[in-house]
């Protein structure tokens, strides 16, 4: 534990997990610097901390899917420092890393089954059972699909579900989940958050990862916080702590929600008429210059569908897009940015980043600088530095692969990029997935200040107080097509919710 760390003492059970001088150096550099921490049977323990800060590291490590540099792990009294991740899932410690993926080849069945296939009879898989067995899981988790559903067809959303319910439905004395809500909507979070509450009530103990003071006040019973590898608080009982001394913790600074000064009455930038394509049908908008918008609605009411229409991947099939007054063509990704149109996926890790190239790489993935007809190394130093100095990034240096950030830090060289083609309008889809509170607070910030350079931005996010803190004005779609619009005293988190409450969801 770091020299300054808090400690308040919840008094409980005998330690389930015991980790003691734990800690991780990648090349030198400490991702962990050594910690003790000690997670009671039958808790539900929150880790709290800024992007980069160790938490993955930190549960990775208890799993025994990362070696520790030092120290030494104990479970129910037992040393498991030099046990497989395969020995210690058997023991009963399951972990769902913060990229859980589905195999989009295989059924919904063949994925919830990895690696085990349950259900397969002598040498031989009776897909009948699997089904059979995959269903009923369905069923206990409420989920609204198939089981002999390709994973690959399911929307991301429910990929996330099911990779969580495969997680959960091995039972285990200990399940840690690194950001399990991340991408899911407030009734997937509460689903999610009724499951924790019936396992732990029937004994199994929870490690929970959030980036949200709110989330970890719900469902945690006390919780730890890493600052740069250091432990900083330990055994805080998150309910009596104030969010304020929470975030100090996480950040090191006191720090303020950012909210938008909301302007109104600008001149119109981006003009949509009629607009139709995969999701969505007959939209007509505009989006003024400094104006930030936002897009509220279920999966599948085409709010998503829309943005990703502005940004080339979802081509448009009818109606006409206007920049400035000029007819835009954006059928594709390089037409659209090559107009202005920039657009930020969600899905960072299939779309966005590419894991094996640095962090300088992917900083100019799609618009790489170049001079006399070879890469312009200079030019992508001087970008880099720009970029460092409107977001943050924590990478050892910039020739880092992008896969060994951490998620938040990710999520930051995918805003530099889209940042790097100087665009006129940035179609956010989700910017603050993973990000830590201050780094959150740069996001918005930076949203703001494209605004006041002219720019416009549309943002989607399923965080109805985030979108009331930074849009100037939001409009909500339900069934393919926007019905209603919100501005001034309408736009509240209330408002925003009940637009997206009384909206049907095409199939
Ligand atoms: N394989 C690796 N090689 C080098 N450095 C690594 C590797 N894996 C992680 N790191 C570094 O270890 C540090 C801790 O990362 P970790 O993923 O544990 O942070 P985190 O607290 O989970 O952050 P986030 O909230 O952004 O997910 C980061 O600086 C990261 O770049």
């Amino acid at each position: 534990m770091g020299p300054e760390a808090v400690t308040s003492s919840v008094t409980g059970a005998a330690p389930l997990l015991e980790v003691r001088g734990v800690s991780k150096q990648y090349g030198g550099n400490y991702a962990l610097e050594p910690i003790d921490l000690t997670i009671r049977a039958g808790s539900v323990h929150g880790f709290l901390g800024k992007n980069g800060a160790g938490k993955s590291t930190l549960v990775s490590i208890i799993a025994g899917q990362t070696k520790q540099t030092s120290g030494q792990i104990f479970f129910e009294g037992v040393d498991i420092s030099s046990k497989t991740y395969a020995e210690r899932k058997e023991m009963g410690i399951h972990l769902l890393p913060q990229h859980a993926e589905v195999l989009p080849e295989l059924s919904v069945a063949e994925n919830l089954l990895l690696p085990d296939f349950k259900g397969a009879g002598r040498g031989l898989i009776r897909f009948s059972k699997v089904n059979e067995y995959a269903t009923s899981v369905l069923e206990r988790y409420r989920l609204p699909f198939a089981a002999e559903a390709m994973a690959g067809t399911l929307t991301l959303h429910d990929q996330r579900r099911l990779s969580i319910a495969r997680t959960l439905k091995d039972g285990g004395k200990l399940v840690m989940l690194d950001e399990p809500t991340a991408s899911l909507g407030k009734q997937e979070r509460r689903e999610l958050f009724d499951w924790i509450r019936e396992l732990n009530a029937a004994g199994q103990s929870f490690v929970f990862i959030s980036h949200y003071n709110s989330e970890i006040r719900e469902i945690c019973d006390e919780c730890a916080v890493l600052r740069d590898g250091v432990l900083v608080a330990d055994a805080l009982d998150p309910r009596v702590t104030s969010s304020e001394e929470i975030s100090r913790l996480v950040t090191g600074v006191a720090h303020e929600e950012f909210v938008r000064d909301r302007q109104t009455d600008l001149q119109p930038l981006l003009e949509v008429h009629e607009a139709r394509a995969p999701g969505f049908r007959g939209v007509s908008l505009s989006i003024g210059a400094g104006e930030i918008l936002g897009l509220v609605g279920l999966p599948g009411s085409g709010a998503k569908e829309f943005a990703r229409a502005l940004g080339g991947l979802n081509p448009l099939e009818a109606g006409t897009v206007r920049l400035r007054g000029e007819t835009v063509d954006l059928h594709r990704v390089a037409s659209a940015r090559k107009a202005g149109v920039c657009y930020m996926t969600d899905d960072r890790i299939h779309e966005g980043l590419v894991a094996d190239l640095s962090v300088m790489e992917n900083l100019h993935l799609g618009n790489w600088p170049t001079k006399s007809g070879l890469v312009d190394a200079a030019q992508m130093g001087t970008f880099y530095e720009r970029i460092h100095d409107r977001v943050v990034i924590r990478a050892w240096d910039p020739s880092q692969p992008v896969g060994e950030l951490s998620g938040g830090n990710q999520q930051k060289v995918l805003l530099g990029s889209v940042l790097g083609f100087d665009p006129q309008v940035v179609v956010f889809d989700e910017p603050t997935i993973g990000v830590d509170v201050g780094a959150k607070e740069e996001i918005h910030s930076l949203m703001d200040e494209l605004t006041r350079q002219g720019a416009a931005v549309v943002v989607l996010t399923y965080d109805a107080d985030e979108m009331c803190r930074i849009v100037d004005r939001a409009v909500a779609f339900s069934d393919g097509a926007v019905v209603t619009e919100l501005a001034g005293d309408e736009l509240t988190p209330d408002r925003v919710l009940s637009s997206i409450s009384t909206q049907k969801v095409s199939s």
